[in-house]
């Protein structure tokens, strides 16, 4: 396989991001050598090397590493914290606060951090296949000590009402790890090496990203209007931090286009 990877600039999307590497179970050599290509786009190239991990090929999940510099997770956050704006998160479509999410939340559109946040929807458009346009704002995320994000996946079947359909895929960064713990665990995925599941240590910059349904695109019958089921394996939860505090940002991407103004759910 060769994925196409344009050098088109962020915001318009390019058809020659379209590729439907995950459309079908792959190795997980497969998988790194398809997140390789999909960064080694000359663009980047002022940038640290990205390390990839595969911590599951099927169900995919992996992370990247220095995925952003410390300096553009420095500047997300600080444009978090200048919106004046950060407010208990919130679960679900109706924008609930729930005892299992006691974290804090601010969403950014593009113009409020324009460079790290085009970089982070480019690449994640090229290794998802997905357009940009396709992608919510960016939630940011504060936990202090002890707060937590309890067992969730990140679609949810109700989504399918909405008129921007489900979370097909999530990209979750980490911008500031804790002292301690933090972790983002998903017990679903369990092997023979790893009997409690996957657990992943934040660390700033690394990204984590995983596709959240059954259907993709690119699998047989895939439509953006199809019915979209949880993949109940994605299950995962951001387990309390002992010290410090911990921020990440999540980037997810749609089925469909959002038109002028991506809003978060
Ligand atoms: O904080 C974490 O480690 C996970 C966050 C998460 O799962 C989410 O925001 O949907
Ligand atoms: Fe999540």
């Amino acid at each position: 396989f060769q994925p196409t990877v344009s050098s088109a600039p962020p915001q318009s999307f390019n058809k020659d991001y379209i590729h439907d590497f995950w459309s079908k179970p792959r190795t997980g050599l497969e998988v790194e050598s398809h997140v390789r290509i999909c960064l080694s786009d000359p663009k980047y190239s002022s940038e640290d090397r990205p390390s990839i991990q595969i911590l599951s090929n099927e169900p995919p999940l992996l992370v990247v590493h220095n995925f952003l510099s410390p300096q553009m997770c420095d500047d997300i956050i600080q444009t978090a914290l200048q919106t004046g704006n950060m407010r208990r998160s919130t679960v679900g479509s109706q924008q609930e606060t729930a005892e299992t999410r006691t974290s804090s939340t601010v969403w950014i559109q593009e113009h409020e951090c324009p460079d790290p946040l085009r970089l982070l929807a480019d690449k994640v458009s090229s290794i998802t296949g997905l357009p940009t346009s396709h992608m919510e704002n960016l939630q940011v995320v504060r936990y202090d000590p002890g707060q937590e994000f309890q067992m969730h996946t990140d679609h949810q079947d109700s989504f399918n009402d909405l008129k921007c359909r489900g979370r097909l895929a999530t990209c979750l960064i980490y911008l500031a790890a804790p002292v301690a713990g933090g972790e983002t665990w998903f017990p679903e995925l369990t092997s023979a090496s790893n009997e409690k599941g996957v657990l992943v240590t934040p660390r700033r910059g690394s990204a984590v990203l995983f596709w959240n349904t059954v259907e993709k695109p690119g699998c047989p019958n895939y439509s953006a209007d199809m019915f979209l089921h949880a993949d109940p394996r994605m299950l995962h939860a951001g387990l309390p931090a002992s010290e410090g505090e911990k921020w990440v940002c999540n980037r997810w991407i749609h089925p469909v286009d959002f038109g002028a103004g991506v809003r978060g759910l």
